[in-house]
C-alpha cells in the first residue's frame, strides 16, 4: 500500500495535494455545516461595520448605544439585522412577529454562550443556567412567585416602602438624586424577602439600615470589558488578572453568605421545631413572614437530590442581584417621570386618595399598603409600564435557536444561531407605539392594549424563560412610589428635566435623577 501511495505520489504529487485538500474541505464542509449555514444567513443582513476579533462588541461601549437603539437602529438596519460579538455572529429580531416566534417556543430557552461571563453580576441561578438545569429549578421556583405567595411580602414592600418615604420626608424643600434613597430601600426589600433578614432589627438610630456585613451589592459588570479585551474570554487568562481575582473572591463572598443564612435558617427552623407549644396556629401562619430561601430550604427538604444546597445558594444570589438593579431603575425612572409629568402625577395622587380614603380598607387613610391596595392601583401601573416601555431596565437579551425559525415570512433562522432581541428599540416603533418618545401612560388603559402585539411590549421578556420575578417587581414599585405619592409632591429642577440614559447591560441614569420634594 504504502508503495502504490509513493508510486502515486512520483508520477503526480501535484494532482494528489489537490485530492487531499478537496476532501479536507468536504469534511471541514461537514463538520461546519451548521456554523457556515449560520454565517451564509447573517453575511445577508444589513448591520454595522464589523471589527477584526471583536466584531460589534466595541459598541457596547459607545455612549450612543441607546440613542441608537432607540432612533436609528431600525432605520438603518431595518427589522431584522446582524450583530457579530467578538468572532460570533447574531440575528438582531426587533418586530415583535418575529420576536414571537423565537420567544414563544420552549425550543428556544437556551442562552448565548456570553452569558456564562454574568455569573458573576447576576449569579449562576436561572438566568444564566444551562436549559436542563433551567427547567428543572424554574419548577421548583416558579410556584413561589405566584400571587398566593407574593402575599406574603407585602408587608415587607408596605415597611420599606414607609421607610423610604419618610427619609424623602425628612429631605423637604431639597433637591436630590431619588437613585441612591430608592436603590438602598429595594436592596432592603431584596434582603427581607429573599434571605429572611429581619430588617426592623437592623434599623440604626439615624434611621439608616444596617447590611453592611452582605456582599451583595459590590458586583461588577465586566462583561463589555472582557468582550473587547477577547483574550480575557479565555478563563485562565482572565483569572490572571486583578479583576479576575477579584471576582474570584466576590463571587465566593456570595457562597459564604448565602451559606451563612441557610444553616442560621436550618438553625431556627430546629430550635422552633423542637418547642412545641410555640407552634403557630393556622392563622398566625397565614399572616407570617415568609422568604424565598425559606421556600428553597422546604423544597429542598422534599428533594435533596434535584434541588441541593448548591442550588439554594446559586438561586439566592441570582434573586438578590437581578431584582436591585432592575427595580432600582424602574422605580427611580417611574419617579422622576411623574415629577416631570405632573398631571399624571396628580392623577395617581388622586387614585391613592380614593384607594385609601378613610370609608375603605381599615378606615386609616395612613395605613400600610395591601395587597389589595396594590392591586387597585391601575394608573399607577401604567406609569410604571409607561417607564419601563422608555427605558427597559433591561435593555438587551438574547438566546440561541433550538430549531430552524421563519421569520418575515422568508427569512430562515438556522437551529444554533443567537438571537438578540432589544426592547429599547421595539419599545420606540411608532407603527406600534405612536409618538413613541412621549411619554403616553394611557397607552397601557385596557382599550389601548387591545389590540397591541403581545410582544410589543417586553421589559421582562416573554414566553417559557421571561423574568419570574414580574409580579413581584409590580407589587413592590407599586408600594414604593404609592407611599411616596402619599406623602409627598415631586417636582423637577431646572437644567435636570431630561434624563441621560446610559448602557450598563442595565439601564442607569448618567448623572442621577434629580427631583424636589415637598411634603403633601
Ligand atoms: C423592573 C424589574 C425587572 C425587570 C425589568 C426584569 C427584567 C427581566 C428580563 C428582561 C429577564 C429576561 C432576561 C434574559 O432573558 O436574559 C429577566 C429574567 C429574570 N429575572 Fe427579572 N426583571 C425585574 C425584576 C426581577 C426581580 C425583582 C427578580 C427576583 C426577585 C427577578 C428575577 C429574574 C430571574 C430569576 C430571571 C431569570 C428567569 C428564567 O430564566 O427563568 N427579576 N428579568
Amino acid at each position: 500500500m504504502g508503495a502504490v501511495i509513493r508510486q502515486i505520489w512520483d508520477r503526480n504529487a501535484q494532482e494528489l495535494w489537490i485530492y487531499v485538500g478537496l476532501i479536507a474541505l468536504l469534511l471541514a464542509a461537514y463538520l461546519f455545516k451548521r456554523h457556515i449555514r449560520i454565517f451564509w444567513t447573517v453575511l445577508k443582513l444589513h448591520g454595522p461595520p464589523i471589527y477584526p476579533f471583536i466584531g460589534n462588541a466595541n459598541w457596547l461601549y459607545r455612549k450612543d448605544i441607546l440613542e441608537v437603539m432607540a432612533y436609528k437602529a431600525y432605520k438603518d438596519y431595518g427589522s431584522i439585522a446582524r450583530f457579530w460579538i467578538t468572532l460570533i455572529p447574531y440575528v438582531v429580531l426587533l418586530e415583535p412577529e418575529d420576536i414571537q416566534v423565537v420567544l414563544a417556543s420552549s425550543k428556544n430557552t437556551k442562552k448565548i454562550v456570553f452569558y456564562r461571563l454574568l455569573d458573576n453580576f447576576l449569579g449562576k441561578g436561572l438566568i444564566t443556567s444551562e436549559v436542563d438545569t433551567w427547567r428543572t429549578h424554574r419548577r421548583v421556583l416558579q410556584p413561589a412567585f405566584h400571587l398566593s405567595v407574593l402575599q406574603k411580602f407585602v408587608d415587607s414592600f408596605s415597611e420599606c416602602a414607609d421607610r423610604l418615604s419618610s427619609k424623602l420626608v425628612k429631605c423637604a424643600g431639597r433637591e436630590l438624586d431619588v437613585t441612591g434613597f430608592v436603590n438602598d430601600a429595594v436592596y432592603e426589600i431584596l434582603n427581607e424577602t429573599v434571605l429572611g433578614v429581619d430588617i426592623a432589627q437592623k434599623v440604626r438610630e439615624d434611621g439608616t439600615v444596617d447590611l453592611d456585613d452582605l456582599p451583595f451589592r459590590k458586583g461588577q459588570m465586566v462583561v463589555p470589558y472582557r468582550l473587547i479585551h477577547p483574550w480575557l474570554l479565555v478563563d485562565w487568562i482572565y483569572r490572571l488578572t486583578t479583576t479576575g481575582r477579584q471576582e474570584k473572591k466576590q463571587s465566593q463572598d456570595l457562597t459564604a453568605a448565602c451559606q451563612r443564612m441557610i444553616d442560621e435558617l436550618r438553625r431556627k427552623k430546629q430550635s422552633s421545631s423542637s418547642s412545641e407549644s410555640c407552634s403557630p396556629t393556622l392563622e398566625n401562619e397565614k399572616e407570617k413572614k415568609t422568604s424565598l430561601l425559606e421556600y428553597m430550604l422546604e423544597q429542598s427538604e422534599k428533594n435533596p437530590e434535584g434541588f441541593g444546597d448548591e442550588d439554594i445558594i446559586n438561586e439566592c444570589c441570582t434573586f438578590m442581584l437581578a431584582g436591585q438593579d432592575s427595580v432600582g431603575t424602574a422605580t427611580a425612572m417611574s419617579l422622576f417621570l411623574l415629577a416631570k409629568h405632573t398631571e399624571w402625577q396628580d392623577k395617581c395622587r388622586a387614585e391613592l386618595d380614593q384607594i385609601f380614603a378613610a370609608d375603605s380598607g381599615g378606615g386609616d387613610p395612613a395605613r400600610p399598603a395591601t395587597m389589595q391596595d396594590l392591586k387597585a392601583m391601575r394608573t399607577l401601573e401604567w406609569c410604571i409600564k409607561e417607564a419601563l416601555r422608555l427605558y427597559p431596565s433591561v435593555p438587551l437579551f438574547a438566546r440561541t435557536l433550538g430549531e430552524d425559525v421563519t421569520v418575515a415570512g422568508k427569512h430562515v433562522i438556522p437551529s444554533g444561531c443567537g438571537v438578540i432581541i432589544l426592547p429599547y428599540t421595539t419599545h420606540r416603533l411608532p407603527h406600534h407605539f405612536p409618538e413613541p418618545h412621549s411619554y403616553r401612560p394611557e397607552r397601557f388603559s385596557p382599550e389601548n392594549s387591545e389590540k397591541r402585539h403581545p410582544y410589543a411590549y417586553l421589559p421582562f421578556s416573554a414566553g417559557p424563560r421571561n423574568c419570574i420575578g414580574n409580579k413581584f417587581a409590580i407589587l413592590e414599585m407599586k408600594a414604593m412610589i404609592s407611599s411616596i405619592l402619599r406623602k409627598c409632591k415631586l417636582g423637577t429642577i431646572e437644567g435636570k428635566t431630561e434624563v441621560k440614559p446610559k448602557f450598563r447591560l442595565t439601564v442607569r441614569a448618567s448623572g442621577g435623577l434629580w427631583v424636589t420634594v415637598n411634603q403633601r
